[in-house]
């Protein structure tokens, strides 16, 4: 487990919705940076009424009032990474990024939400092009699913080849490392079902791969990993080694979640679950969890 240096603790500001249900947005960010031993803040851009059965309503707070919490954030407590969920519309894009291009001089997750699990819009297809424009230009790692990179480049992403154009797509944009996940496609390598996330940056691909498990309880499995990506960030972590602590992490969760009986639909993942420290990542190989450790598998990429 993770050690704080005595007097400081790592500073994680998400930027994203609240959900009620407790399983995504804001709320799996504070669960999953607590975890990670590192100390969780939030600007909230809209309030959402949800459940694990779906979205019931969708309440976007002002731009004014999303500036006023992070200058408060800003002002006095800072932050040493930053990750952004569901932001509501342009007009908070664009908000969000220039307060980020003025103000933040840390690493920036950018978890480019638009549909919710059971098929909600939580970001007009119409405000894709503010998050290209404005967000991705301030992006250190954006981690986008198989349909927001879909929504992103125009490709439609189905396999691991399609996750790789995409990737390449993205970068052009201007974010440093491109993580395409894997969870909404099904790999099937050397005869076993894996949820492969593809990383793209400097002209190279590297992969994490875990394999796939057959359950429903996935509700925020994308905010839990972004905000694993960003608290590692926060604590100093190279960024392969964060995204493959975020992976083993998320991975650990969907498993402790499995027998919750929590609602009646997409349930939440465990985010009590102990993160996996990984150092040892190189660029450009292929690495596969086995639920304690990272193994270098080439042999099946
Ligand atoms: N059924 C599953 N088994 C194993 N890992 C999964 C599963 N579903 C999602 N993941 C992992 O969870 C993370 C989030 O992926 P994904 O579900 O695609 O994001 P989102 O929640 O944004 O749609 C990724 O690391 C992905 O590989
Ligand atoms: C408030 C809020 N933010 C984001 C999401 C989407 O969460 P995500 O982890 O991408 O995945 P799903 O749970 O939708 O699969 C959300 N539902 N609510």
């Amino acid at each position: 487990m993770f050690k704080t240096t005595a007097g400081h603790i790592a500073r994680m500001l998400t930027i994203a919705g609240s959900d009620s249900g407790g399983g995504a947005g804001i709320q799996a960010d504070l669960k999953t940076a607590h975890q990670f031993a590192v100390y969780g803040m939030s600007a909230i851009t809209a309030i959402t009424a949800q459940n694990t059965l779906g979205v019931q309503g969708v309440f976007p707070l002002s731009p004014d009032a999303i500036l006023q919490q992070l200058r408060s954030i800003a002002d006095d407590l800072g932050f040493d990474a930053v990750k952004t969920g569901m932001l509501g519309d342009a007009a908070a894009i664009y908000t969000i990024a220039s307060f980020l291009t003025e103000r933040a001089t840390c690493p920036i997750v950018v978890d480019p939400v638009m549909v919710a699990k059971g098929g909600t819009p939580l970001l007009d297809p119409a405000d894709v092009q503010a998050v290209i424009e404005h967000l991705l230009p301030v992006a250190t790692i954006i981690t986008p699913n198989a349909p927001e990179a879909s929504a992103l480049t125009g490709i439609d992403v189905q396999s691991l080849a399609e996750c790789k154009a995409a990737a390449v797509r993205i970068a052009e944009h201007g974010p440093q490392m491109v993580v395409v996940k894997g969870g909404h496609i099904a790999t099937d390598i050397a005869e076993r079902e894996l949820s492969v996330d593809v990383v793209y940056a400097n002209g190279r691909f590297t992969y994490f791969a875990a394999p796939r498990l057959q359950t429903a309880k996935t509700h925020g499995t994308g905010c839990t990993f972004s905000s694993a990506i960003a608290s590692c960030l926060a604590r100093g972590m190279e960024p392969l080694a964060a995204i493959a602590s975020a992976k083993a992490f998320i991975h650990r969760a969907i498993l402790g979640a499995r027998n919750w009986d929590v609602g009646h639909g997409h349930g939440p993942t465990d985010h009590s679950v102990q993160p996996v420290f990984t150092a040892n990542i190189a660029p450009g190989m292929f690495y596969l969890f086995d639920g304690e450790q990272w193994l270098e598998r080439n042999d099946i990429a």
